[in-house]
């Protein structure tokens, strides 16, 4: 089969790992919060690219302390800004352990009011801001050691059931194609 050639093969539906359907509500304490599993980009500690992010529930949402490094650099001294926005999706699913109800990002904005520099201690903070149903409107905020907000996210999770996990999804029909 050549590179351009259309594939046959039909997916194995994935299996899914025992911590989703068993997705829990964890109550405000001094703990971190448990990784979504140990490859996450944002979160897992095996994965050594990624930003092995610890967070902690407090009494609005999540929190967590987290220094970006040389692996994560845009221009030089200042994180890559998607770096800080899988950062940013990653403190939004972990803010998941306040739901208990798996739930994935639909829609992610953020304002990147000054930059971020890296080897530098940031405190980020999430929290839902409401609940619609399926939708979980979320917002999320950065701050430097000054307690300077240098940068605002508001994301849009959809909760979905564990069959999202399960079967690879048809795209969803879109105007944009030409
Ligand atoms: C995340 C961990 C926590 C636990 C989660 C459980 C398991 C996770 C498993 C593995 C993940 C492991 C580690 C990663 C952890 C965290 C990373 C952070 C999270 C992510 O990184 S996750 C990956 C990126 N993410 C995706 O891979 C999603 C791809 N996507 C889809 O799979 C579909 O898109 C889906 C299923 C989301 C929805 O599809 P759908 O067909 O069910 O929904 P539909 O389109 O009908 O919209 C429903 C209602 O939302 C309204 N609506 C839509 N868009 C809107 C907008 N922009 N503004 C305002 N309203 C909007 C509509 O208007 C309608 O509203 P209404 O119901 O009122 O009509």
């Amino acid at each position: 089969m050549t590179e351009n050639t259309p594939s046959t093969h039909t997916p194995e539906p994935r299996q899914v790992p025992d911590w989703i359907p068993a997705f829990p509500v964890l109550a405000p304490d001094s703990a971190d919060l448990p990784p979504h599993h140990d490859h996450c980009l944002g979160c897992g500690p095996a994965n050594p690219h990624g930003h092995q992010l610890r967070a902690r529930r407090d009494a609005h949402g999540v929190h967590a302390h987290h220094r970006f490094d040389s692996r994560h650099v845009g221009a030089p001294a200042i994180a890559h800004g998607g770096a800080v926005a899988t950062v940013l999706d990653e403190l939004f699913g972990l803010l998941l352990y306040t739901v208990g109800e798996p739930a994935v990002t639909r829609h992610l904005a953020i304002d990147y009011l000054a930059p971020i520099l890296l080897d530098t201690p940031y405190t980020l903070r999430a929290h839902i801001h409401a609940r619609d149903g399926r939708k979980l409107h979320l917002q999320a905020t950065i701050e430097n050691d000054h307690a300077h907000v240098i940068t605002t996210a508001t994301a849009l999770f959809l909760t979905v059931d564990v069959n999202h996990f399960l079967t690879h999804n048809t795209p969803p029909h879109t105007d944009n194609t030409p």
